[in-house]
């Protein structure tokens, strides 16, 4: 992409109404614009960013054996009213009247609309087990949206729904989802602690937060250090394998948000030095809830004896949106993101140190050139910015690899190769830096 014909409105202030440097940043670097409290526009770079995390929660969640749907936005209040929450959900509840004064809501989840397409379909155990999945835009009406795509009202988020013929079974599935989510977070480089947690108005009495460290978290958390250094499960994890020794290890270090904090088994169980209190992000949050939607709405199997029994359901939430702003808290520096390859909106920016030169513009477009060729995402700023500012510019955007080309490297055929994360530098020929970063 040359970046004179991309579409990338970088702001040279800090916007005052950003509170954390995620907020900032996103802003500065382009990628969203507010349109309304909780609602954003996401621009070219963010959008690169968003598609790319939902990319690794879809192939994670289909590697665990859930299957991808989309339901739409939209739901009726009727549906609701079978569970009993179109109430009880309060005030986040966008209602909305159709021109046939039909009563909608635009919805922030969907545990009663999945169900609704389960029993309309399924009624035998034999078509057990289900996890139905997937990604789309949710509504809360937030009382005080903030910190940006953090606390929006509305937001992407990944949704999955797990159907089973009894508790023991729906544990099984409870599982299939904790180590999917281990997987998940630990691709997009972070450290995400699954941590017990209440359940809310979801409801259920098993949950599982997914908190990331940050200073700026909402949730205040005490953690055991040694859970940060547990070992995430492989991509040939099996999962039709028991995962009940994976949930051993990572539940039986102590890891609870500050409303399940037991602070006498803390002191106990945890030596002095181990002991962490901070803050952190919630970036997914699993539940086990029975039959809390199956009995009232009547979504029933036969079981192996013939008679009908209400599912026992679970539901799986990943904060898609969120994460963007959860991976710059956890990935920044005072020059700006500093993004993880993997969910990376280019991997490589070529940076021309002084546009109009011929060999220097000749040798960018070959270098431009060969990375598209050899299928690397490559970001080519050939604006007519000093070189200062362009180094700012890719500093702060977070492209995870710099190639640096002007006229006195040239001279010895050399090009700089930068590495955003950690700074550090090598000077190569052109064809080595195509090398590293095929
Ligand atoms: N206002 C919000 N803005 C951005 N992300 C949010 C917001 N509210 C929740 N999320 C994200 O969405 C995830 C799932 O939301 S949730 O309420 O915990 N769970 C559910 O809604 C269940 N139905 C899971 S399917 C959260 O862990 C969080 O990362």
């Amino acid at each position: 992409m040359r970046l004179s014909r991309f579409f990338l409105p970088i702001l040279k202030e800090n916007p005052k109404e950003a509170e954390i440097v995620s907020h900032r940043l996103m802003l500065r670097a382009g990628m969203i614009r507010q349109e309304a409290a909780g609602i954003y526009a996401w621009l070219p770079l963010g959008f690169r960013v968003l598609k790319k995390i939902e990319q690794i929660v879809r192939e994670e969640q289909d590697r665990s054996g859930a299957l991808e749907l989309l339901m739409p936005t939209l739901q009726l209040a009727d549906l609701w009213r079978e569970s009993g929450r179109y109430d009880a959900y309060g005030p986040e509840m966008l209602r909305i009247a159709d021109r046939h004064k039909r009563e909608l809501l635009y919805g922030p989840t969907n545990e009663e609309m999945i169900t609704e397409i389960f029993r309309a379909y399924v009624k035998s155990y034999k078509n057990l087990p289900l996890n139905l999945y997937h990604i789309q835009w949710k509504f809360r009406d937030e009382q005080r949206p903030r910190f940006g795509v953090m606390r929006g009202r509305e937001f992407l988020m990944k949704d999955a729904y797990s159907f089973d013929l009894n508790e023991a079974a729906a544990r099984v599935a409870y599982n299939k989802m904790f180590v999917a989510y281990l997987r998940t977070f630990a691709r997009m480089g972070l450290k995400a602690i699954p941590m017990r947690a209440e359940t809310g108005p979801i409801g259920g009495d098993l949950s599982h937060e997914f908190i990331v460290l940050a200073e700026t978290g909402e949730s205040g958390v005490f953690i055991n250090r040694d859970v940060l250094d547990l070992p995430v499960p492989g991509e040939d994890v099996d999962y039709e394998s028991d995962l009940t020794p994976i949930i051993k290890q990572w539940t039986s270090v102590y890891a609870a948000t500050e409303d399940v904090h037991d602070a006498a088994r803390f002191e106990q169980e945890v030596p002095e030095a181990k002991r962490l209190n901070t803050r952190g992000i919630e970036v997914g949050q699993i539940f086990y809830f029975g039959t809390k939607y199956s009995e009232p709405m009547k979504a029933m199997v036969a079981g192996p004896d013939g008679v009908d029994v209400p599912i026992h359901g679970g539901s799986y939430g990943v904060g898609v949106s969120r994460l963007l702003g959860a991976i710059i808290e956890a990935c920044h520096d005072d020059a700006g993101i500093k993004w993880p390859e993997a969910v990376a909106p280019f991997r490589a920016v070529v940076l021309n140190l002084k546009q109009g030169d011929a060999a220097v513009d000749a040798a960018c477009e070959k270098l431009y050139a060969e990375l598209q060729a050899k299928g690397v995402d490559v970001l080519y700023d050939d604006t007519d910015q000093r070189a200062g500012a362009k180094f700012a510019a890719a500093d702060l955007i977070g492209i995870p690899w710099q190639i640096m080309i002007g006229p006195k490297g040239l001279a010895d055929g050399k090009v700089e190769l930068k590495r955003r994360s950690d700074g550090s530098r090598e000077t190569m020929s052109p064809a080595d830096a195509v090398a590293r970063l095929v």
